[in-house]
């Protein structure tokens, strides 16, 4: 690719149409090889137009960049590489991405999940049961990406648009014909997806999460409605939406989709129903109620949110053309979502599970399944959990709350504590037990509050593990370092026997 044909097409304020090759696109300077296109953009942390020279000294060929004075700059002193201003540097950077990658996006039918929780699980299920009519499928999401049958680790739920179109290309290349990803609301907010052609669009709930980045809730909202809105693409041709949520009702009203569908279990709510609900630890059964007819799910999955999941799924795959009878075949086929109610097994009648519950509600539903299933047998229910630093603090005491309201027992230690005192997190989560009378143990070292929890608990108990789920690492102020809840709870569980 000519960068002087390239940036032609771009939506440019001014430029200057060196002649140069292009091998790739980058948006880190640390990144940029030979023949690479740099996108300098202003972030929050820093602004990628300080990097400008050092992505020169890199080998770029050609410079976009967001900021009028690093243009006149380059003018000035760089000549010989081309360059271009624009208004928005994360537009730019998919346009050029696409248009450098061969618009892969164009190749691949994309369905999109959104919301607060539950994005991983229903974009990891849609991708099972589109394996298991044999389409090859691209996932990008929070614990893995998927390149048909290659696995990658996921540095971010939703990458830059340069990544994503990496990934899709990757995936057009092994002749995927399917993308399903999760789009986080930092994403739909920053516009890490502009440009991708949403075909479903799938909203599972919105609750409280992110404060600290979207500053209210209709902020969050908003950013969130930004994919059944098309970002710099057309509106998504089907949209699917949660009826039983508050805010998925808004969307319901707003949706200007060709095709809407609306799934629930509240009985006056969606056009696509479970019924029949019946909740095991392992297993979950429904009936799928749907105008095209009625069909039993059973899924390995646990708990009621899981339901909800399934059935966002399973709206999905309808979508995108799967019959009744291979939706039943591909959600019974669906294995374990790592870290998603994840059983550690154990030899000694106690039921220990990692769950990545980081939010007020998602633990209040945690709380709720765990208190069904020791019901019966008049087992104890052990909430473990702790809160995320450098995130929204506003979460923490609901946090507490939540785990002292539903619990016999509290543990609460660190979750990932970043750059912030862990015991300055512990405090303010406290604040949210404390207004609950369930007694509760501190101990910030989450490997011993572990085994503090494990050993609390007798037969017939479940000890809850929240917060980290799938993560194998710990992030704190002095550095990361391996961390793995299901290893850790393993040893424990060996060591007691
Ligand atoms: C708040 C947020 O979303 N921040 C992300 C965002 O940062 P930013 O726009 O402020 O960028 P910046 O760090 O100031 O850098 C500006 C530019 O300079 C460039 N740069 C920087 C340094 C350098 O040496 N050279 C260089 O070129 C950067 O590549 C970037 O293009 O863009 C960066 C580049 O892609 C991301 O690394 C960064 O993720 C941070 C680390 C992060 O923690 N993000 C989280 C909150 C996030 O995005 N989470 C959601 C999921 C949430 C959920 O699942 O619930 C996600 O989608 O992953
Ligand atoms: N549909 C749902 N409704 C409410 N809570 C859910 C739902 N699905 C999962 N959860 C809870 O939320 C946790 C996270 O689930 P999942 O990873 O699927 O969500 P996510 O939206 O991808 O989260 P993140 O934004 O952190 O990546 C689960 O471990 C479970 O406790
Ligand atoms: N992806 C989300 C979830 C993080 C979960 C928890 N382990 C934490 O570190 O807060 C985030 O970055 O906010
Ligand atoms: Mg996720």
């Amino acid at each position: 690719m000519n960068w002087e044909s390239l940036c032609k097409g771009l939506n440019a304020v001014d430029r200057f149409c060196a002649s140069a090759e292009l091998s790739g696109v980058q948006y880190d300077s640390r990144q940029v090889r030979h023949g690479d296109v740099f996108v300098a953009m202003r972030g929050e942390a820093t602004d990628g137009n300080r990097y400008i020279e050092a992505a020169i000294g890199a080998g770029a060929s050609a410079v976009v960049t967001d900021s009028r004075e690093a243009y006149e700059k380059l003018r000035r002193e760089h000549a010989q590489v081309g360059a271009a201003v624009v208004e928005r540097g994360r537009r730019a950077l998919a346009e050029v991405s696409s248009e450098v990658m061969g618009h892969p996006e164009r190749d691949l039918a994309l369905s999109a999940v959104t919301g607060t929780n539950g994005k991983t699980t229903t974009a990891f299920l849609l991708e099972t049961m589109l394996r298991s009519v044999g389409r090859t499928c691209v996932l990008i999401g929070t614990i893995e990406t998927h390149v048909g049958d290659e696995m990658r680790v996921s540095p971010h739920t939703t990458p830059e648009s340069r990544d994503v179109l990496e990934i899709f290309e990757n995936g057009v290349r092994v002749g995927a014909t399917e993308a399903v990803m999760e789009m986080s609301s930092h994403a739909l907010e920053q516009e890490r997806v502009w440009g991708l052609p949403v075909d479903v669009a799938m909203f599972t709930n919105l609750t409280q999460d992110h404060l600290d980045y979207h500053g209210t809730m209709e902020n969050y909202f908003a950013a969130k409605a930004r994919l059944f809105e098309g970002v710099g693409a057309p509106l998504p041709r089907v949209a699917v939406i949660n009826s039983d949520d508050p805010y998925g009702k808004r969307l319901i009203v707003g949706s200007q989709a060709s095709q809407l569908m609306t799934y629930g279990l509240e009985p006056s709510s969606g056009d696509y129903r479970a019924e029949e609900i019946t909740l095991h630890a392992g297993e979950t059964r429904f009936i799928f109620k749907t105008p095209k007819g009625d069909v039993p799910i059973r899924s390995s999955l646990t708990g009621r949110v899981n339901v909800y999941n399934l059935l966002a799924a399973s709206c999905a795959a309808l979508a995108r053309g799967l019959t009744l009878e291979e939706i039943v075949a591909g959600a019974a086929s669906g294995a374990q979502v790592p870290g998603r109610f994840e059983v550690v097994p154990a030899s000694n009648n106690l039921t220990v599970v990692v769950d990545y519950a980081h939010t007020d509600d998602a633990l209040r539903n945690l709380i709720s399944l765990a208190r069904e299933l020791v019901k019966e047998r008049g087992g104890k229910v052990i909430t473990l959990f702790g809160c995320g630093g450098d995130r929204d603090k506003t979460k923490r005491p609901r946090m507490g709350r939540a785990a002292g309201e539903g619990s016999d027992l509290v543990v609460l230690t660190s979750d990932n504590p970043r750059s912030e005192d862990p015991m300055t997190i512990i405090e303010e989560a406290l604040a949210g037990v404390r207004e609950t009378e369930t007694k509760c143990i501190v101990e910030r070292d989450r490997a011993e509050a572990i085994g503090l929890a494990i050993r609390a608990a007798r037969a017939g108990d479940i000890v809850l593990l929240a917060g980290k789920g799938h993560e194998k690492i710990q992030i704190l102020r002095d550095g990361t370092v391996p961390f793995d809840d299901v290893a850790v709870a393993a040893g424990v569980l060996k060591e007691i026997g």
